[in-house]
């Protein structure tokens, strides 16, 4: 995670599996200057339309430059070495050249929240076409088994050929996720997103699920963005497929090196951004050269409202490669209070400082 583990790589030990660098350490290109960045800051704030992870207003800031516009969007709980992450994704998105694409639109899927089982049809009234795979949370703190499997059923019920998985974000123990797991598999689904926290409850449940003939797949997504290393859980055969962001790995470039390095398949999933934090992300999808599953990228859904009147969703189950520019008007609408722009601004300068001692560790 820290920075400097980053650029040691770089220079460092070539006998050391180490830490793929950031983008603009890779090209070499100079870190933007801070002013330049903050001039061209856009702070908002936007209400989700369904409760999302507990957030119910999100806060991001957009940022233009030579390429165009990036995100912004690091949760406010994140401390700054984490956030910094973020920041490089995004300045990346807006002083680095894009890099090549193989694909001209992304299968994605559609993100079902924590909701009670009633409001499952309704929530899937908010999307576009139709649902051809469908991420469903689950172990949400404060619910049950039950809560969960009724949830599952009112999916499968509302969708009864899409393809199905869930994300229990590390909410379950060992023995929950097994119990879980082979309850819900009834459901048929097609994998299980970070079912329990360790990379040794990982490998454990894998093995449990085997040899009771449970059919579900295992997905890493936190030990993939939160890790110190992202290759960590791969190297260790702890998952089955791994879920990638581009922001929270530091930018599209080191997201494409991590997916690469793992020797897994990868499914390309968003940060909850607008449709700006969107288009990153499935800029990275495109240019995948395999791309199994669908991504998680259809979550400007859940917002009220976007940057942009022509917004990053899915239709029919895909997203097209396409930049986008927020619209002034909608900047202006949306714009965050004075004392909101105020921490923004300054968390970004301090994210900057961080990122600006590792380049300058690497000039060194
Ligand atoms: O993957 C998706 O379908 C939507 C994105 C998503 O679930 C998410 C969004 C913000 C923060 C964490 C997560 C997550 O996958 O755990
Ligand atoms: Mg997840």
């Amino acid at each position: 995670m820290p920075f400097s583990r980053a650029i040691s790589t770089h220079h460092g030990d070539s006998n050391s599996p180490g830490i793929t660098p950031y983008g603009f350490v890779s090209e070499g290109t100079p870190l933007p200057p801070l002013e330049k960045i903050l001039n061209t800051a856009h702070v908002i704030s936007v209400g989700m339309r369904v409760t999302f992870r507990g957030v119910t207003t999100r806060h991001s800031a957009l940022i233009r430059g030579p390429y165009g516009w990036g995100e912004f969007a690091p949760f406010p709980e994140y401390d700054d070495a984490e956030a910094a992450h973020w920041l490089s994704s995004a300045l990346e998105a807006t002083y680095l050249p894009p890099t090549v694409t193989v694909r001209e639109q992304v299968p994605v899927n559609a993100t079902l929240p924590a909701v009670p089982a009633h409001r499952v049809p309704d929530v899937l009234n908010n999307y576009n076409g139709d649902i051809q795979e469908l991420k469903i949370k689950v172990a949400e703190r404060g619910q049950t088994l039950d809560d969960d499997i009724a949830r599952v059923a009112a999916a499968r019920t509302a969708l009864p050929s899409a393809r199905l998985k869930i994300d229990a974000n590390a909410g379950w123990t060992l023995p929950q996720a097994f119990t879980a797991l082979t309850a819900l598999s009834d459901y048929n689904l097609l994998y299980a997103e970070q079912p329990v926290g360790s990379i040794s409850d990982m490998k454990q449940l894998r093995t449990q699920l085997d040899n009771a003939q449970v059919p579900v797949l295992i997905a890493a997504d936190e030990l993939v963005r939160k890790a110190d290393d992202p290759l960590t859980v791969a190297r260790a055969h702890a998952a089955d497929l791994i879920v990638v962001k581009a922001a929270p790995l530091g930018g599209v470039r080191r997201a494409s090196a991590v997916i690469a390095q793992s020797g897994l398949p990868a499914v390309i999933s968003s940060a909850l951004e607008t449709s700006v934090g969107i288009a990153t992300g499935v800029h990275l999808a495109a240019s995948l050269p395999e791309l199994p599953y669908g991504c998680g990228l259809g979550t400007v859904s859940l917002l009220d409202t976007d940057v942009s009147s022509t917004p990053l969703v899915a239709e029919n189950g895909r997203i097209p490669v396409r930049p986008v520019a927020p619209e002034e008007a909608r900047l202006k609408a949306l714009a965050a209070d004075h004392a909101t722009r105020a921490w923004w601004l300054e968390r970004i300068e301090r994210c900057w400082r961080l990122l600006h001692r590792g380049y300058a560790t690497a000039d060194a």
